[in-house]
């Protein structure tokens, strides 16, 4: 069964189309980062995946649930969602709670806290200590800084085992130290959830892990390029995916893009 199938997904506003014609499956044992510039689509094409909009047309069925035919509430259980545009929701909605009690709600999936879930206490303790928040629990969600909230995310990812983790632009707002740290974070919570597929969103290609086997590119909504790793991350998909020249190095298995025009200079 395949973990995610697109088959002509298009997404139109009143403003013209979103997303265009995705074609995009996901086998089991692949892990995908989804990349393009600023205002591709990628962000749109997560709403898709989490439920949150409705394709104008095609078809999407993610863990086996055709959409249109699943009890969306219940299937977002299985999945987590990390991202930046989550942290603003419950910064606005649920600012005022504990990060205990936050990320004890994990494994409900829901969008802050419960007070009837009374989760395994050595495995909170060991999420909040894995994930570095475990000093700031009983500190107020809504004072942490853009990366402690990214955690609190990640630890309720953790806390939930899904069956799916969606990571969007999870390093937004994180300075070089900050990123890093996240990144290597991310890196040893997927060395412990090996089976669990991830897609990962950025316009960053430096952000791309040895682990992600499979990128998916977008450029104004349509698919740029989709496949292995090192097939879709070349310098000429880059440049036009970017909408800037660029030459692409790999360094201790990551990618990184330079900027190559004026390199005469
Ligand atoms: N509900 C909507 N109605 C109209 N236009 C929208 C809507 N949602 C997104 N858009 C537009 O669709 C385009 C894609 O937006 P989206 O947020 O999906 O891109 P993105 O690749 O995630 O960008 P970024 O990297 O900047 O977060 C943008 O031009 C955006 O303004």
């Amino acid at each position: 069964m395949a973990v995610l199938e697109m088959e002509n997904v298009s997404l139109i506003r009143s403003g013209g189309p979103i997303l265009e014609h995705i074609d995009w499956r996901i086998n089991p044992g692949e892990s995908w980062v989804v990349m393009g510039a600023n205002g591709s689509g990628k962000t749109s094409l997560m709403t898709l995946i989490l439920g949150y909009q409705w394709p104008t047309e095609g078809t999407i069925t993610v863990l086996g649930a055709r959409y249109g035919r699943v009890d969306l509430r219940e299937h977002r259980k299985r999945i987590a969602w990390v991202s930046h545009h989550l942290t603003e929701w419950m910064t606005r909605d649920h600012g005022h709670q504990t990060v205990r009690d936050l990320v004890a709600a994990g494994p409900e999936a829901i969008i802050g806290a419960s007070p009837n879930h009374r989760p395994d206490p050595f495995a909170l303790h060991e999420a909040l200590s894995h994930f570095k928040i475990l000093e700031r629990a009983q500190t107020r969600f809504g004072i942490l800084s853009q990366g402690e909230k990214t955690r609190v995310l990640l630890a309720r990812a953790h806390l939930a085992a899904v069956d799916l983790i969606v990571m969007d632009e999870p390093c937004s707002g994180l300075d070089i130290r900050g990123r890093e740290e996240l990144l290597a974070l991310i890196r040893d919570h997927l060395s412990q959830i090996p089976t669990t597929p991830i897609i990962y969103v950025t316009h960053h290609v430096e952000e791309i892990m040895p682990e992600f086997t499979h990128v998916l590119l977008l450029k104004s909504g349509r698919v740029l390029a989709r496949g292995p790793k090192r097939e879709v991350l070349t310098a000429q998909n880059l440049s036009v995916a970017l909408g800037v020249p660029v030459t692409v190095e790999i360094v201790h298995g990551r990618p990184w893009a330079r900027v190559s025009w004026g390199a005469s200079s």
